[in-house]
């Protein structure tokens, strides 16, 4: 591997996400991954946890408390939270050696603003950064996903995360043609609060929708099933499955007829098939007690059309503005979906079906964006051209 003088051991790639951020060091790899959250005494501004354990916080903090979120669609939506959440990342991970200044590149979705970039600038030298470098979302997760994004050939990928989803064909080591739309992950939370409230009365918490989400979301019937985050809820006090809890490890497979013995308690059992319900637990919006309702995954997928509708129509528009040798290259290659939203069930089948384009999920799709803005840091001469693209007019939209 190429190394470069300017990139030392200490220097870093942040994928500042609006759900998780992660932290890759030159040489160790991703060393931290934690909620994009802050929870702060609302009477002097004082940072009283950040990450994992703020995020515990959410939905249950007494009214001096306040937990926030810094990062809204992508991009940072309180300047000053974020920083301090930087800064607490960043010294997190470099320890005593924080004196000694890193250089970072850090990851932005490809459509944001001038005045967006330089807030993520000023905030990362604030946080502690000697030199600040933006790679794009989308490039971050090609390379990430091991797509060989410096050969004359058109790959593409989506990148569906918490508040943005990304879409770009990326050919040369350039972005050609590329969406940015402000649906993702978050969206589809927000759809699931929407209909259990207007459907049964049920007031539910942000991150009682995401475990819905988890468990029993899907974009499909069928499709791939990916048994990502089962583990988390497996400890959920307010979403509990209803089938046969599966097996540790969970599968990755497509469900159907295939390899089964046909009995789907059993396959359950064994964690080849997805749980189709759950109950969960909320607030009764009528008399304010405490409520138990039954969910299907057919009603939950019913709920996520319009996110899963957005999502695939980001698809289809850059594609219909993908010149016809890289649309080729696409079809042969197939499109690759990065992010956590990657990971709801169906998604892959659900875009393939509709754009008729081969769709694989990257492996480990939670990491891409944090493996490829580490791969920049690693491997930075390289990489160099991938780096702190002007802001594109005309071909990346922002909706
Ligand atoms: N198994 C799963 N099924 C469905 N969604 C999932 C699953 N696991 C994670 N997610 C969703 O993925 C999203 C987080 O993905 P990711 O960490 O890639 O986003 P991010 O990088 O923080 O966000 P952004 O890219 O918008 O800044 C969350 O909305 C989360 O609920």
């Amino acid at each position: 591997m190429a190394q470069s003088k300017s990139f030392t051991g200490r220097d870093m790639g942040i994928d500042l996400g609006t759900a998780n951020t992660l932290v890759y060091v030159r040489g160790r790899g991703v060393v931290l991954n934690e909620p994009s959250v802050v929870a702060v005494d609302a009477v002097d501004g004082t940072v009283l946890s950040v990450g994992a354990e703020a995020k515990e916080t959410i939905g249950r903090t007494p009214s001096n408390i306040v937990a926030v979120r810094p990062l809204r669609d992508g991009v940072i939506a309180d300047f000053e939270i974020a920083e301090r959440m930087l800064r607490h990342f960043i010294r997190k991970v470099a320890g005593n050696r924080v004196l000694s200044r890193p250089r970072v590149v850090v990851c932005v979705p490809s459509g944001i603003t001038g005045v967006e970039r330089r807030a993520v600038i000023e905030a990362a030298s604030q946080a502690g950064a000697r030199q600040v470098h933006l790679v794009e979302e989308p490039m971050a997760a090609a390379i990430g996903a091991g797509l060989p994004v410096s050969e004359p050939t058109g790959c593409m990928v989506v990148d569906i995360g918490g508040g943005t989803t990304e879409v770009a064909v990326i050919s040369l080591g350039g972005i050609v043609t590329a969406r940015s739309v402000r649906t993702a992950g978050d969206a589809m939370d927000a759809a699931i609060t929407a209909y259990v409230k207007k459907r049964y009365a049920l007031a539910i918490g942000e991150r009682t929708a995401e475990e819905i989400k988890m468990a029993i979301g899907s974009a499909a019937p069928g499709g791939t099933w990916a048994a990502a985050g089962l583990d988390r809820l497996t400890s959920s006090r307010h979403v509990t499955l209803l089938d046969p809890a599966p097996a540790a490890g969970g599968a990755d497979r497509s469900d159907g007829p295939d390899g089964a013995d046909g009995d789907p308690d059993a396959e359950r059992t064994q964690g080849l098939l997805p749980p189709e319900r759950c109950t969960v637990r909320g607030r009764d919006q009528v008399s304010g007690l405490p409520k138990l309702l039954e969910l299907t995954a057919d009603e939950v997928r019913h709920a996520l059309t319009e996110p899963v509708d957005a999502v695939v129509a980001a698809v289809r528009e850059t594609l219909d503005e993908t010149p016809p040798e890289l649309a080729g290259d696409i079809m042969d290659r197939g499109i690759v979906l990065t992010g956590g939203g990657a990971l709801l069930r169906g998604m892959d089948t659900r875009i393939a079906r509709e754009l008729d384009v081969p769709v694989l999920i990257a492996d480990d799709p939670l990491n891409c964006v944090a493996v490829g803005t580490g791969r920049c840091v690693e491997d930075f001469s390289a990489l160099r051209t991938v780096l702190d693209a002007k802001p594109r007019t005309g071909i990346a939209a922002r909706m």
